[in-house]
C-alpha cells in the first residue's frame, strides 16, 4: 500500500460511493482507506441493511466523522436519511476533505448517484467515483440472481475484483471477461483484502456526471408530467433478500454456537456477521460468514458485552433462527 495521498480537487466536497454485493469486501476497503488516509479528513457514512449496525463497530477509527444509517437502504427506503446525513457533513465547523459512503450489499447505485447529481447536492458536492467490489470467489455469470449485483457493475467506475487469493488465475480471467461483457471498457483492479494505492481510487473524477445529470433531468420532466418515477429501486422485491437480527445481554456457550453454525444454519443465509460474547472468554469475537466461508476472530471489548448478530439471505425464518440462537445462550 503506497503512502501517497491523492490530489483532491477543490470544488465541492468530493464523494466516493463504495458498492458491491453482500460480503464482497466493502467494509474491508473502507478500513484500508481509513488506515492510509494520512492527513485527509474523511467523513464516512455507513448504510446497513439490518437494524443493527455491525460494520460501524468494525471500522478502524470510529469518531465524530462517522455516521450510520441502519434499518433500510439509502437507494430506496431511507433516501431522505442520506440527504440529511450529507448536509450534516457539509455543515460541520471543521471542514471535511472527502466523504466516503458504503452502501448495503443489495443497493442499486443509480438512485444514490441521482441523489447527488439530481438535487442541489450537485453544486455542493463533487461525485468522484463509484467503486464496485466483486467477490472473485462467489461471483459468477448468475450474479446471485440479483439485479442489483449486476447494476453495481454497470454503474461502477472502478471494479475491484477482490479476494483474488481464493481463486485460480483461470477463474479470475473468466470473471474479468464476463465483467468486460457486462461493462465495455471496465476499469478492473485485482485486489486482496481490498488493498489498493489510494490515488488509484480517490480523487479520480471518473463518474460520467453529465450522463447522469441528463437522466436526472429526464426523470424530473417525467415526474412533472405525472409519469411513474422508474428509478425508484424495487430491488428488495426483485432480489428477495431479507435481514434478520438477534441481540442478547447473555453470553453464548461456544460449543452450542459452533453446533448451530455447522448443523443448524439455514441454507438460505448468504451473509452473516456479528459481535459475539462467549461465557468462557474475556474477548469479543468477530463473526463473519460470507457465501461458503465463515471465521471468528478475537479482539478486545470496547463496549458493554452483549451478543449482536445479523443474518442476510433469502427465505429466512425469523422465529427459527431466533429459537436456535436462544438455545445457544447460557
Ligand atoms: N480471503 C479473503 N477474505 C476477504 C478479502 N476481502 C475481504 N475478506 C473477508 O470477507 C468477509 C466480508 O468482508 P466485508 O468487508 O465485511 O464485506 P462487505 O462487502 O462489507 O459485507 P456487507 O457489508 O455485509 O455487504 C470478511 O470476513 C473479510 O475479512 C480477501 O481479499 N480475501
Amino acid at each position: 500500500m503506497t503512502t501517497l495521498t491523492p490530489e483532491i480537487p477543490k470544488r465541492g466536497m468530493p464523494v466516493t460511493i463504495i458498492t458491491g454485493f453482500l460480503g464482497s469486501g466493502k467494509t474491508t476497503l473502507l478500513n484500508q482507506i481509513l488506515k492510509n488516509k494520512q492527513n485527509l479528513k474523511i467523513a464516512v457514512l455507513v448504510n446497513e441493511f439490518g437494524d443493527i449496525n455491525i460494520d460501524s463497530q468494525l471500522l478502524v477509527s470510529i469518531d465524530q466523522d462517522m455516521m450510520e444509517l441502519s434499518n433500510g437502504c439509502i437507494c430506496c427506503t431511507i433516501n431522505d436519511g442520506l440527504v440529511d446525513a450529507v448536509y450534516r457533513v457539509l455543515e460541520r465547523e471543521d471542514p471535511i476533505d472527502y466523504l466516503v459512503i458504503e452502501t448495503t450489499g443489495v443497493a442499486d447505485p443509480l438512485p444514490i448517484i441521482l441523489t447527488f447529481l439530481g438535487t442541489e447536492l450537485r453544486d455542493l458536492t463533487n461525485l468522484d467515483s463509484i467503486l464496485t467490489l466483486v467477490d472473485a470467489e462467489t461471483f459468477d455469470n448468475q450474479h446471485f440472481q440479483s439485479e442489483s449485483a449486476l447494476k453495481q457493475i454497470t454503474y461502477g467506475d472502478i471494479i475491484l475484483l477482490n479476494k483474488v487469493d481464493l481463486v485460480t488465475p483461470e477463474k479470475l480471467q473468466a470473471l474479468e471477461n464476463y465483467i468486460y461483457q457486462v461493462k465495455v471498457g471496465a476499469k478492473i483492479l485485482r485486489t486482496q483484502y481490498a488493498q489498493v494505492p489510494l490515488p488509484l481510487i480517490l480523487g479520480t473524477d471518473l463518474t460520467p456526471k453529465q450522463q447522469y445529470i441528463s437522466i436526472a433531468e429526464q426523470d424530473a420532466h417525467q415526474k412533472h408530467h405525472h409519469k411513474h418515477d422508474h428509478h425508484h429501486s424495487d430491488h428488495l422485491d426483485n432480489d428477495g433478500f431479507i435481514s434478520i437480527s438477534f441481540q442478547s445481554d447473555r453470553p453464548f456457550d461456544v460449543h452450542k454456537f459452533e453446533t448451530f453454525l455447522t448443523e443448524a444454519m439455514p441454507s438460505g443465509v448468504f451473509r452473516a456477521k456479528g459481535i459475539l460474547w462467549f461465557n468462557d472468554s474475556d474477548l469479543r469475537h468477530i463473526f463473519q460468514l460470507s457465501g461458503p466461508r465463515y471465521n471468528l476472530h478475537a479482539d478486545d471489548w470496547y463496549s458493554q458485552r452483549k451478543n449482536q448478530l445479523v443474518f442476510i439471505g433469502r427465505n429466512l425464518n425469523n422465529n427459527e433462527i431466533d429459537s436456535q440462537l436462544q438455545k445457544c445462550l447460557v
